[in-house]
């Protein structure tokens, strides 16, 4: 995916400000910045959820000034809302994210073992989970969803030791397959320990963070 120089606006407040960035298939990018820096806003349009006012982004292949709508059903979403039916049970809601899919029930068991939430907590109405198991149940779907484009809010928040290792491995297993996936985290030493890079976000703009295994985001392409 790739940003050039994009502008959006909420209101009247331009919420990015010029933000340029490539990324490419495989890689883990960790976006780090102070409270209302943009990273919200920065994954919401990648997801074809927040407009481009101008700057040209192409996300997955797809314009995003001209074809928002296509990019979405590649999109893995993990806001701070968790985006689940509190009515629905576990298994219900994940195989709701699989079946824009078309994933198989073998596959939906799969994703709900992957995050924990297999065996007793399969056949739970959402609304009746802790907070963790929420965000183990929203991150089940992300991998029923087979997504190419994973963009997370703050994923670990909520998530005991080993609900964060299995995220951990959820990630990396998915980006060996060639997802592509971002992660705004304040959770520098979890979050910057699984990134493959590390980008900083400050007011509406995109720069590399010191002294990390970043690649530029100058909007010159990739450099190794
Ligand atoms: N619905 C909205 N309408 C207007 N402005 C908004 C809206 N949502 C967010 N903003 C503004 O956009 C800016 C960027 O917010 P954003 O949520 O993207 O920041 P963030 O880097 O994710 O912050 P945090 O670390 O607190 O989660 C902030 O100044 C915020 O006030």
């Amino acid at each position: 995916m790739s940003l050039r120089d994009v502008v959006a606006v909420l209101g009247q407040f331009p919420v990015l400000a010029g933000a340029s960035l490539e990324v490419t298939e495989g890689e883990i990018l960790l976006l780090q910045g102070p409270n209302g820096a943009g990273k919200t806003s920065l994954l919401r349009l990648c997801a074809g959820l927040l407009p481009v006012t101008r700057g040209e982004a192409t996300v997955l292949g797809h314009d995003l000034s001209s074809d928002r709508e296509g990019v979405r059903p590649h999109v893995g979403l993990l806001g701070h809302q968790n985006g689940l039916y509190g009515d629905l049970t576990v298994a219900e809601n994940v195989r709701f994210w699989g079946a824009t899919v078309g994933a198989s029930d073998d596959e939906i068991d799969a994703a709900m073992e992957r995050m924990g939430v297999a065996a007793r907590l399969a056949e739970v109405q959402v609304r009746k989970l802790s907070a963790g198991q929420k965000r183990r149940t929203a991150l089940a779907g992300l991998v029923a969803r087979r997504a190419r484009l994973w963009l997370l809010d703050e994923p670990h928040a909520g998530l005991d030791a080993a609900g964060r290792d299995e995220l951990d491995a959820t990630l990396h297993q998915a980006a060996s397959a060639g997802a592509t996936i971002l992660v705004a985290s304040h959770e520098l030493e979890r979050a910057g320990s699984l990134a493959t890079r590390v980008v900083e976000v400050v007011a509406g703009q995109i720069s590399p963070s010191s002294g990390v295994r970043h690649q530029m985001t100058d909007g010159e392409g990739v450099a190794e």
